[in-house]
Protein backbone atom coordinates (compact mmCIF):
# COMPACT_ATOMS: atom_id res chain seq x y z
CA UNK A 1 0.00 0.00 0.00
CA UNK A 2 2.85 2.65 0.83
CA UNK A 3 3.98 1.67 -2.85
CA UNK A 4 0.58 3.07 -4.23
CA UNK A 5 0.49 6.22 -1.81
CA UNK A 6 4.07 6.62 -3.30
CA UNK A 7 2.83 6.21 -6.50
CA UNK A 8 -0.63 8.47 -5.81
CA UNK A 9 2.20 11.66 -4.84
CA UNK A 10 3.98 11.17 -8.13
CA UNK A 11 0.66 11.34 -9.91
CA UNK A 12 0.04 14.75 -8.23
CA UNK A 13 3.41 15.96 -9.00
CA UNK A 14 2.82 14.87 -12.76
CA UNK A 15 -0.41 16.24 -12.47
CA UNK A 16 0.36 19.84 -12.14
CA UNK A 17 3.08 19.48 -15.50
CA UNK A 18 0.12 18.19 -17.67
CA UNK A 19 -0.84 20.96 -20.08
CA UNK A 20 -3.39 23.29 -18.65
CA UNK A 21 -6.55 22.56 -20.86
CA UNK A 22 -6.06 18.74 -19.12
CA UNK A 23 -5.86 20.39 -15.76
CA UNK A 24 -9.01 22.05 -16.57
CA UNK A 25 -10.62 18.96 -17.33
CA UNK A 26 -13.70 18.21 -15.19
CA UNK A 27 -12.70 14.61 -15.42
CA UNK A 28 -8.82 14.97 -14.64
CA UNK A 29 -6.96 11.66 -16.20
CA UNK A 30 -6.07 8.35 -13.97
CA UNK A 31 -2.55 7.57 -13.39
CA UNK A 32 -2.69 4.32 -12.31
CA UNK A 33 -4.39 0.92 -13.58
CA UNK A 34 -7.28 -1.08 -11.94
CA UNK A 35 -4.36 -3.74 -10.83
CA UNK A 36 -2.96 -1.01 -7.70
CA UNK A 37 -3.56 -2.35 -4.49
CA UNK A 38 -6.05 0.55 -3.77
CA UNK A 39 -9.03 1.26 -5.14
CA UNK A 40 -8.37 4.84 -7.13
CA UNK A 41 -9.08 7.73 -4.98
CA UNK A 42 -12.29 9.49 -6.07
CA UNK A 43 -10.56 12.48 -7.42
CA UNK A 44 -9.38 9.64 -10.00
CA UNK A 45 -12.90 7.85 -10.01
CA UNK A 46 -15.37 8.09 -11.83
CA UNK A 47 -17.61 11.20 -12.02
CA UNK A 48 -15.26 13.29 -8.77
CA UNK A 49 -16.73 16.40 -8.00
CA UNK A 50 -13.55 19.14 -8.45
CA UNK A 51 -14.55 21.89 -5.46
CA UNK A 52 -11.66 24.08 -6.99
CA UNK A 53 -14.11 25.16 -9.75
CA UNK A 54 -16.32 28.18 -9.36
CA UNK A 55 -19.99 27.85 -7.82
CA UNK A 56 -23.08 30.36 -6.77
CA UNK A 57 -21.51 31.17 -3.37
CA UNK A 58 -18.32 32.36 -5.11
CA UNK A 59 -18.68 36.45 -4.91
CA UNK A 60 -17.48 39.15 -7.62
CA UNK A 61 -14.07 39.61 -5.96
CA UNK A 62 -13.29 35.29 -5.55
CA UNK A 63 -14.52 34.99 -9.80
CA UNK A 64 -12.56 37.92 -10.68
CA UNK A 65 -9.18 36.61 -9.48
CA UNK A 66 -10.02 33.01 -10.73
CA UNK A 67 -10.57 34.33 -14.40
CA UNK A 68 -7.07 36.46 -13.57
CA UNK A 69 -5.36 33.19 -13.03
CA UNK A 70 -7.13 30.51 -14.89
CA UNK A 71 -6.42 32.54 -18.10
CA UNK A 72 -3.09 32.69 -17.52
CA UNK A 73 -3.00 28.96 -17.45
CA UNK A 74 -3.23 28.64 -21.25
CA UNK A 75 -2.12 31.30 -23.73
CA UNK A 76 -2.25 32.00 -27.55
CA UNK A 77 0.74 31.65 -29.54
CA UNK A 78 0.82 34.35 -32.61
CA UNK A 79 -0.01 31.80 -34.69
CA UNK A 80 -3.42 31.26 -32.87
CA UNK A 81 -1.76 27.98 -31.06
CA UNK A 82 -3.14 27.34 -27.61
CA UNK A 83 -0.02 26.62 -25.55
CA UNK A 84 0.66 25.57 -21.68
CA UNK A 85 0.89 29.30 -19.80
CA UNK A 86 2.68 30.12 -16.62
CA UNK A 87 0.31 28.97 -13.95
CA UNK A 88 -2.04 25.60 -13.13
CA UNK A 89 -4.88 25.43 -11.62
CA UNK A 90 -4.84 22.24 -9.15
CA UNK A 91 -8.12 20.38 -9.01
CA UNK A 92 -9.44 19.35 -5.19
CA UNK A 93 -11.53 16.99 -4.05
CA UNK A 94 -12.94 16.08 -0.89
CA UNK A 95 -11.38 12.81 -0.08
CA UNK A 96 -7.36 11.77 -0.73
CA UNK A 97 -8.04 8.00 -0.55
CA UNK A 98 -11.19 6.42 -1.33
CA UNK A 99 -10.41 3.04 0.16
CA UNK A 100 -7.62 0.87 1.25
CA UNK A 101 -7.32 -2.55 1.27
CA UNK A 102 -4.92 -4.49 3.36
CA UNK A 103 -4.21 -0.99 5.25
CA UNK A 104 -2.74 -1.38 8.74
CA UNK A 105 -3.16 1.73 9.91
CA UNK A 106 -6.73 3.31 9.53
CA UNK A 107 -9.95 0.72 9.38
CA UNK A 108 -11.56 0.11 6.52
CA UNK A 109 -14.46 2.41 7.76
CA UNK A 110 -12.65 5.10 9.14
CA UNK A 111 -11.13 5.19 5.83
CA UNK A 112 -14.38 5.23 3.59
CA UNK A 113 -16.06 8.11 5.28
CA UNK A 114 -12.79 9.92 5.93
CA UNK A 115 -12.81 13.44 3.88
CA UNK A 116 -10.42 16.20 3.11
CA UNK A 117 -10.85 18.66 6.34
CA UNK A 118 -11.60 21.69 3.67
CA UNK A 119 -14.03 20.31 2.19
CA UNK A 120 -15.96 18.26 4.14
CA UNK A 121 -18.87 21.03 4.65
CA UNK A 122 -21.92 20.21 1.72
CA UNK A 123 -23.33 24.19 1.78
CA UNK A 124 -21.56 25.91 -0.80
CA UNK A 125 -19.79 28.94 0.60
CA UNK A 126 -20.32 27.74 4.45
CA UNK A 127 -16.88 27.96 5.04
CA UNK A 128 -13.79 27.08 2.79
CA UNK A 129 -13.91 28.14 -0.56
CA UNK A 130 -10.69 28.29 -2.62
CA UNK A 131 -8.81 27.47 -5.59
CA UNK A 132 -5.06 27.23 -5.61
CA UNK A 133 -2.93 28.00 -8.83
CA UNK A 134 0.54 27.00 -9.19
CA UNK A 135 3.27 28.48 -11.25
CA UNK A 136 6.29 26.09 -11.60
CA UNK A 137 9.04 27.90 -13.28
CA UNK A 138 8.97 31.04 -10.08
CA UNK A 139 8.30 27.85 -7.62
CA UNK A 140 5.00 29.86 -6.30
CA UNK A 141 1.82 28.91 -5.62
CA UNK A 142 -1.11 31.04 -5.27
CA UNK A 143 -4.87 30.28 -3.02
CA UNK A 144 -7.67 32.50 -3.37
CA UNK A 145 -9.95 32.32 -0.57
CA UNK A 146 -13.20 33.31 0.20
CA UNK A 147 -14.15 32.66 4.00
CA UNK A 148 -17.82 31.59 4.86
CA UNK A 149 -19.68 32.37 8.08
CA UNK A 150 -18.95 29.17 9.57
CA UNK A 151 -15.48 30.15 10.07
CA UNK A 152 -15.99 32.86 12.13
CA UNK A 153 -13.43 33.62 15.19
CA UNK A 154 -14.03 36.76 16.39
CA UNK A 155 -17.31 38.36 16.24
CA UNK A 156 -17.37 38.89 12.03
CA UNK A 157 -14.25 38.07 11.41
CA UNK A 158 -12.45 34.28 10.43
CA UNK A 159 -10.65 32.44 13.03
CA UNK A 160 -7.14 32.04 13.54
CA UNK A 161 -7.06 28.52 13.31
CA UNK A 162 -9.05 28.41 9.91
CA UNK A 163 -6.54 30.30 8.53
CA UNK A 164 -3.56 28.90 9.55
CA UNK A 165 -5.53 25.77 7.94
CA UNK A 166 -5.81 27.50 5.00
CA UNK A 167 -2.05 28.26 5.28
CA UNK A 168 -1.09 25.02 5.97
CA UNK A 169 -3.24 23.91 2.73
CA UNK A 170 -1.50 25.80 0.40
CA UNK A 171 1.72 25.69 1.76
CA UNK A 172 1.68 21.76 2.15
CA UNK A 173 0.09 21.38 -1.39
CA UNK A 174 2.85 24.02 -2.73
CA UNK A 175 5.76 21.86 -0.72
CA UNK A 176 4.10 18.25 -1.96
CA UNK A 177 4.27 19.59 -5.95
CA UNK A 178 7.92 20.69 -4.91
CA UNK A 179 9.29 17.72 -3.31
CA UNK A 180 6.98 15.19 -3.41
CA UNK A 181 5.24 12.78 -0.15
CA UNK A 182 5.88 15.60 2.91
CA UNK A 183 4.67 16.17 6.67
CA UNK A 184 4.25 19.52 7.89
CA UNK A 185 7.12 20.01 10.64
CA UNK A 186 6.97 23.37 11.65
CA UNK A 187 4.47 26.13 10.98
CA UNK A 188 4.94 29.62 12.78
CA UNK A 189 1.97 32.25 11.80
CA UNK A 190 1.95 36.09 13.03
CA UNK A 191 -1.33 37.49 12.31
CA UNK A 192 -1.26 40.79 11.56
CA UNK A 193 -4.85 42.45 10.66
CA UNK A 194 -8.30 40.29 11.39
CA UNK A 195 -10.19 39.04 7.94
CA UNK A 196 -13.33 40.04 7.83
CA UNK A 197 -16.35 37.04 7.07
CA UNK A 198 -16.96 36.28 4.01
CA UNK A 199 -14.14 38.63 2.27
CA UNK A 200 -11.56 37.37 -0.37
CA UNK A 201 -8.01 37.34 0.00
CA UNK A 202 -4.87 35.62 -1.50
CA UNK A 203 -2.67 33.13 0.06
CA UNK A 204 1.07 33.43 -1.51
CA UNK A 205 3.25 30.51 -0.87
CA UNK A 206 6.60 30.73 -2.15
CA UNK A 207 9.83 28.28 -1.81
CA UNK A 208 12.42 29.90 0.63
CA UNK A 209 14.90 26.68 0.09
CA UNK A 210 15.01 22.88 0.14
CA UNK A 211 18.04 21.38 2.25
CA UNK A 212 17.95 17.71 2.21
CA UNK A 213 14.98 16.17 3.56
CA UNK A 214 13.21 20.15 4.39
CA UNK A 215 11.46 22.01 2.66
CA UNK A 216 11.40 25.34 3.60
CA UNK A 217 8.57 27.88 2.88
CA UNK A 218 7.28 31.56 3.27
CA UNK A 219 3.30 32.34 2.90
CA UNK A 220 1.82 35.82 3.45
CA UNK A 221 -2.26 36.37 3.43
CA UNK A 222 -3.40 39.94 1.64
CA UNK A 223 -6.22 41.35 0.51
CA UNK A 224 -6.71 41.04 -2.75
CA UNK A 225 -5.20 44.32 -4.15
CA UNK A 226 -2.27 43.95 -1.61
CA UNK A 227 -2.31 46.54 0.13
CA UNK A 228 -3.63 45.26 3.77
CA UNK A 229 -1.49 42.71 4.68
CA UNK A 230 -3.60 40.16 6.99
CA UNK A 231 -0.87 37.35 8.09
CA UNK A 232 2.69 36.41 7.53
CA UNK A 233 4.05 32.57 7.81
CA UNK A 234 6.71 30.46 7.79
CA UNK A 235 6.55 27.29 7.15
CA UNK A 236 8.87 23.52 7.46
CA UNK A 237 8.26 20.51 5.84
CA UNK A 238 9.55 17.15 6.21
CA UNK A 239 9.50 14.66 3.29
CA UNK A 240 8.48 11.28 4.72
CA UNK A 241 8.37 7.65 3.52
CA UNK A 242 4.57 6.84 2.79
CA UNK A 243 5.31 4.32 5.10
CA UNK A 244 5.55 6.82 7.98
CA UNK A 245 1.78 7.42 7.88
CA UNK A 246 1.30 3.80 7.35
CA UNK A 247 2.99 2.68 10.93
CA UNK A 248 0.84 5.43 12.61
CA UNK A 249 3.46 8.42 12.42
C1 LIG B 1 -1.24 12.21 3.38
C2 LIG B 1 -1.16 10.92 2.74
C3 LIG B 1 -1.66 10.25 1.68
C4 LIG B 1 -2.14 10.56 0.40
C5 LIG B 1 -2.32 11.94 -0.03
C6 LIG B 1 -2.75 11.97 -1.39
C7 LIG B 1 -2.63 13.00 -2.18
C8 LIG B 1 -1.98 14.21 -1.69
C9 LIG B 1 -2.00 15.24 -2.64
C10 LIG B 1 -1.79 16.45 -2.24
C11 LIG B 1 -1.60 16.82 -0.84
C12 LIG B 1 -1.41 18.23 -0.81
C13 LIG B 1 -1.69 18.98 0.23
C14 LIG B 1 -2.14 18.57 1.50
C15 LIG B 1 -2.90 19.63 2.16
C16 LIG B 1 -2.63 20.08 3.35
C17 LIG B 1 -1.38 19.76 4.07
C18 LIG B 1 -1.66 19.32 5.47
C19 LIG B 1 -0.36 18.87 6.07
C20 LIG B 1 -0.54 18.47 7.47
O1 LIG B 1 -1.40 18.93 8.15
S1 LIG B 1 0.53 17.32 8.09
C21 LIG B 1 -0.15 17.06 9.73
C22 LIG B 1 0.59 17.79 10.80
N1 LIG B 1 1.91 17.32 10.93
C23 LIG B 1 2.20 16.23 11.62
O2 LIG B 1 1.36 15.56 12.17
C24 LIG B 1 3.68 15.88 11.68
C25 LIG B 1 3.99 15.12 12.95
N2 LIG B 1 5.43 14.95 13.03
C26 LIG B 1 6.05 13.91 12.44
O3 LIG B 1 5.43 13.01 11.92
C27 LIG B 1 7.55 13.94 12.48
O4 LIG B 1 8.01 14.71 13.53
C28 LIG B 1 8.19 14.44 11.16
C29 LIG B 1 7.80 13.50 10.00
C30 LIG B 1 7.71 15.86 10.83
C31 LIG B 1 9.71 14.43 11.30
O5 LIG B 1 10.07 13.21 11.85
P1 LIG B 1 11.30 12.38 11.26
O6 LIG B 1 11.57 11.27 12.23
O7 LIG B 1 11.03 12.02 9.86
O8 LIG B 1 12.46 13.41 11.22
P2 LIG B 1 13.44 13.85 12.43
O9 LIG B 1 12.69 14.09 13.68
O10 LIG B 1 14.57 12.88 12.47
O11 LIG B 1 13.99 15.25 11.90
C32 LIG B 1 14.68 15.35 10.67
C33 LIG B 1 15.30 16.72 10.61
O12 LIG B 1 14.26 17.72 10.67
C34 LIG B 1 14.42 18.55 11.84
N3 LIG B 1 13.09 18.81 12.40
C35 LIG B 1 12.12 17.91 12.66
N4 LIG B 1 11.04 18.51 13.17
C36 LIG B 1 11.34 19.82 13.22
C37 LIG B 1 10.64 20.95 13.65
N5 LIG B 1 9.38 20.87 14.12
N6 LIG B 1 11.23 22.17 13.58
C38 LIG B 1 12.50 22.28 13.09
N7 LIG B 1 13.22 21.21 12.65
C39 LIG B 1 12.66 20.02 12.73
C40 LIG B 1 15.27 17.73 12.76
O13 LIG B 1 15.98 18.55 13.69
C41 LIG B 1 16.20 17.01 11.81
O14 LIG B 1 17.16 17.96 11.35
P3 LIG B 1 18.70 17.51 11.05
O15 LIG B 1 18.59 16.39 10.07
O16 LIG B 1 19.30 18.75 10.45
O17 LIG B 1 19.26 17.11 12.33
Amino acid sequence: MAGSLGRLFRGFQSFTSLPATRAQLSHPPAFFSSRTMVTLPSFLSSKPRDFSLPNSSWGPEMLRLYELYNSQCEVETEGGEKQEGSWQRLPSYNRSLKFATGGVYLSKIIQSKARLFTRNIREQGAAFEYVLFNNKEEQRCVGIFQAGHLLEGPPGHVHGGAIATMIDTVTGTHATILSGPVMTANLNINYRSPIPLGSTVLIESSLDTKEGRKTFISCKVTSTDSSKLHTESTALFLSINVSHLLRGG
